[in-house]
C-alpha cells in the first residue's frame, strides 16, 4: 500500500463564501514516481477513497503492474475529496456540509495537481460517479491541464431526478435512527435494477432469519458502511452529488466545455437508472456538434449503477484505446 501523503490548504473560502482556514488534503501516488512518467488522476466514487489499487483498492481489476492503467508506466495520484475520512483525523472531517458543492473539491485538486504537486499538464483524469462529476468541474476549471478526460458512471450534472433522490437521502441522514445504514438500503436499490435482483436473488429466503435474501443483502451492505463510514462524510458526500453542475454561473453547458482541449471518452451503462444513459448521450451529441474530440461507450449489464465496479472487462475494452499504447 502507498503511504497517504496530506499537504494543509491554508484560507480555503467554499463557492458558499464560507472560509476554511486550514484543511488537510489527503492523496495516495502509485506507480513510478512523480516526475518520471504521465500522470494519471483518478477521482473516486461517493463511498470511495485514495486506496485505488493493492488489497483493497475499489479499483484494482483496473489499476496496477501490467493492468489497464499500468502502474509500471504512469504515475497514478488519487486524492482524497476532504472529509471521508479516509486515513485523516477527527478534526479533519467537515461538519457544515451545506456550505460546499462539487465545483469547490474540483478547485482543491487542481491546485493539488498545480501548486502542491507542481504539475504543468497532465496525461489523463478518469473520475467515476461522484468523481466523474467533479472531473467535468475540474476540466471546466482548468481547460487545458489535461490531455484526457475520461468520465465513467457520471455526468456534468445533477439531474432533477438525481437531485430527488438526494433530497430523500438526506432526510433518512437527518431523521433516521440509523440514518448511515438506513440512507444505504435506499441508496443500494438506486445503484441496481430490478433485473439485476432478480438475477441474483430469485426471490430466495433465508429460512432461519426469515427474510429474503435481498433484505439480507441490503442489511449487509447498510451495516458494512455503517463500520467503515461516517454520518458527517455521507452527508457531505451527498451534497456534492447534489451540487455537480459546470453549467453554473458559467451560462451553459457549451459555454463551460468550449475551453477544454482535452479528448473526451465518455463511458456510461444501458442499464444505469442513476445516471441515466439518455443524459450522455444528449451531452455526446452537443458534444460532437460543437467539434470536440469525444468517444462515447455503453457498457452492456443488467446490473445499472453499479455495473462500473463489476463489468471490468468491457470497461477496460473501452478505455484501453487511452491507456495501451
Ligand atoms: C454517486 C456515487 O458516487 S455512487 C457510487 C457508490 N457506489 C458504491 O458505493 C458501490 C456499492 N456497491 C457495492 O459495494 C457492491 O457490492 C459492488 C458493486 C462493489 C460489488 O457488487 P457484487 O459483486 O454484486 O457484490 P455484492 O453486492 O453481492 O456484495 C458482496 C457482499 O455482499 C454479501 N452478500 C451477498 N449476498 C448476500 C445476502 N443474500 N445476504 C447478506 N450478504 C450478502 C457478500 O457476502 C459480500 O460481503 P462482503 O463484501 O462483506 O465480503
Amino acid at each position: 500500500m502507498s503511504d497517504i501523503l496530506h499537504y494543509t490548504l491554508t484560507d480555503f473560502v467554499t463557492s458558499y463564501g464560507v472560509r476554511i482556514p486550514a484543511l488537510r488534503v489527503y492523496y495516495q501516488v502509485f506507480g513510478k514516481a512523480l516526475g518520471t512518467a504521465p500522470v494519471v488522476v483518478v477521482n473516486h466514487a461517493f463511498t470511495g477513497n485514495s486506496q485505488v489499487t493493492g488489497e483493497n483498492g475499489w479499483w484494482k481489476e483496473a489499476i496496477g503492474e501490467g493492468k489497464l492503467i499500468d502502474t509500471l508506466k504512469y504515475t497514478v495520484v488519487a486524492f482524497n475529496i476532504p472529509g471521508n475520512g479516509f486515513g485523516a483525523r477527527e478534526e479533519d472531517m467537515i461538519p457544515n456540509y451545506e456550505h460546499w458543492a462539487g465545483i469547490d473539491i474540483a478547485r482543491i485538486f487542481n491546485q493539488g495537481l498545480t501548486e502542491h504537486l507542481g504539475l504543468k499538464e497532465v496525461f489523463a483524469l478518469v473520475g467515476c460517479s461522484l468523481g466523474g462529476g467533479i472531473a467535468w468541474e475540474m476540466a471546466a476549471l482548468a481547460p487545458t491541464l489535461f490531455k484526457e478526460l475520461i468520465i465513467v458512471a457520471a455526468d456534468w450534472k445533477a439531474t432533477d431526478w438525481i437531485i430527488g433522490n438526494c433530497l430523500l437521502q438526506e432526510q433518512i441522514l437527518k431523521n433516521s435512527t440509523h440514518p448511515l445504514h438506513d440512507a444505504r438500503l435506499h441508496a443500494m436499490l438506486c445503484y441496481r435494477t430490478p433485473q439485476s435482483l432478480k438475477l441474483k436473488f430469485e426471490r430466495t429466503t433465508n429460512i432461519p432469519l426469515q427474510l429474503y435474501n435481498v433484505e439480507t443483502w441490503l442489511l449487509h451492505h447498510g451495516d458494512k458502511l455503517h463500520k467503515r463510514f461516517s454520518l458527517s462524510a455521507y452527508k457531505l458526500m451527498n451534497q456534492l452529488v447534489k451540487t455537480i453542475d459546470i453549467s453554473k454561473e458559467r451560462g451553459s453547458f457549451a459555454e463551460a466545455v468550449a475551453p477544454i482541449t482535452a479528448h473526451i471518452t465518455i463511458v456510461s451503462t444501458d442499464s444505469d437508472l442513476y445516471f441515466v444513459p439518455q443524459e450522455n448521450r444528449d451531452t455526446v451529441t452537443e458534444l460532437r456538434e460543437m467539434g470536440k474530440p469525444v468517444d462515447y461507450y455503453e457498457i452492456h449489464s443488467v446490473h445499472g449503477h453499479d455495473a462500473f465496479l463489476i463489468e471490468h472487462k468491457q470497461l477496460e475494452q473501452y478505455l484501453k484505446k487511452v491507456f495501451v499504447r
